[in-house]
């Protein structure tokens, strides 16, 4: 059987990212998580100007090299600079200038004393403590030059970014545009979340739970509801995506049932089927598919039971995901850490366990969710922020011992 890091090698092989200018739109600085399209250059040096880092008096560094407690330089305060301000005066031998945190320095000033060092009499400053040469000031482009590149392309613009760029007056970007993600759930089983049950009937869950994952990797979701076990509709349904979505994923329909039709559907649409089962645990029966005589969509056909939906949407959708929406890297989190509990699998397939990271004096353990961790149980899998992997031929994992984890949220 294909393993899991084959089956993840032939689908980020096969997605490409959206194109760095047909696939893009230009944004303002207010939204935020889109993703660069191209790297942001500043005409502007940072700082701007020569500016005091402190509260104080800017000075000449030869006039206070020497300056103590005992023997203070004393000097004649000749202007007042707040913040804002453009000075006015060029600092003399034996002259000050009283300035304050951000205020651009006078001319021929060289150092800034913080005011804690220093005793007012009038006009006049003592200086109790000799600073460093050119202590406290921040000297134009010292942080950054005009002209280099101050933002890379592909990466998430949040807090940080957007500071940068608001700084740098870059109020128009150009980043990717969102994903559309066609979503649907196969199974006459299937119901949605606000009718009774009938005897058989089972809620979509699915469908809710892949629509707020695709929202959290800031693409949109077209929901395409409940698709019956019934091959003409679902081929309907899968030509429309074809034609609406830069993605397609299904859930359920992907087995050897005589009700699952998936495959066959998709073969019917020319489709070439690069995946049809993966050496995991949940999540065994994917179907990962392409369509190339149409366009560059993907499609993934989930199995059914929901934690095989959301361990494969996490293992397989999201990097690929990522990677088409145009994120340059960090596509797949994984660390390691120690495992809280003992964790089991049957060391046939690569099994993956449901759970939280716990920081526990400062380092993060894997908590595994209690309960059953059969496919069919989705209700343990609230609080969810890992999945610890066990490889192949690996039955026991020991209270204590090192587990890789993929971080699935945060
Ligand atoms: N003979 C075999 N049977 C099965 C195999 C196998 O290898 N040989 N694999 C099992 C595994 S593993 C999985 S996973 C499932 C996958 O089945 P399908 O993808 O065909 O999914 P369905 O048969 O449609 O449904 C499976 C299960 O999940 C429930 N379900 C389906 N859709 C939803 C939904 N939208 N929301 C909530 N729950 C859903 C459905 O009622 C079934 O209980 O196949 C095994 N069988
Ligand atoms: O993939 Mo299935 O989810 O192993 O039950
Ligand atoms: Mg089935």
């Amino acid at each position: 059987m294909l393993s899991v890091s084959d089956a993840e090698a032939i689908i980020l092989n096969l997605v490409q990212p959206l194109h760095n200018q047909q696939d893009t739109e230009v944004v303002d600085l207010l939204a935020d998580n889109r993703i660069l399209a191209s790297p942001v250059v500043s005409k502007l040096d940072f700082p701007h100007w020569d500016n005091s880092a402190m509260d104080g008096y800017a000075v000449r560094y030869e006039d206070v090299q020497h300056s103590s407690e005992e023997a203070p330089a004393v000097l004649e305060i000749v202007e007042e600079i707040p913040a804002g301000y453009q000075p006015q005066c060029t600092i003399k031998l034996g002259q000050a200038a009283r300035i304050f945190t951000g205020a651009v320095m006078p001319a021929d000033a060289d150092t800034v004393v913080m005011q804690e060092k220093t005793r007012l009499e009038d006009n006049r400053v003592f200086i109790l403590t000799a600073p460093k040469a050119q202590e406290f000031v921040r000297h134009k482009a010292s942080y950054y030059q005009a002209g280099t590149e101050l933002l890379p392309a592909g990466i998430v613009l949040n807090a940080p970014e957007i500071a940068v760029l608001a700084a740098a007056q870059c109020t128009q970007l150009r980043v990717y545009r969102k994903l559309r993600v066609a979503i649907f759930s196969t199974g006459n089983e299937l119901v949605t979340p606000d009718k009774p049950l009938q005897p058989g009937q089972i809620v979509d869950s699915n469908q809710y739970a892949i629509a707020s994952l695709i929202r959290q990797t800031g693409a949109e979701v077209l929901m395409l509801g409940i698709v019956k076990d019934d091959p003409e509709v679902l081929k309907q349904t899968i030509t429309y995506a074809i034609a609406n979505a830069d993605i397609i994923i299904s859930s359920g329909g992907v087995s050897v049932g005589d009700y699952d039709y998936v495959e066959q559907i998709l073969e019917s649409l020319s489709a070439k089927i690069h995946i049809r089962s993966v050496g995991m645990k949940p999540g065994k029966p994917l179907t990962f598919a392409t369509f190339p005589n149409q366009n560059s969509c993907l499609y993934f056909g989930l199995p059914g039971n929901p934690a095989a939906v959301l361990v494969t949407f996490w293992r397989f959708v999201q990097p690929a995901m990522r990677k088409m929406s145009g994120l340059a890297d960090n596509w797949l989190s994984f660390v390691k850490v120690r495992s809280h509990h003992e964790l089991r699998s049957d060391g046939k397939r690569e099994t993956y366990l449901w759970g939280k990271l716990h920081l526990i004096d400062g380092f993060y353990h894997f908590h595994v969710a209690g309960g059953s961790h059969s496919s069919g149980n989705l209700i343990n899998l609230a609080q969810t922020n890992a999945l610890a992997i066990l490889p192949v031929g690996k039955t026991l994992i020991s209270p204590g011992e090192e587990v890789q984890v993929l971080q699935v949220v945060g």
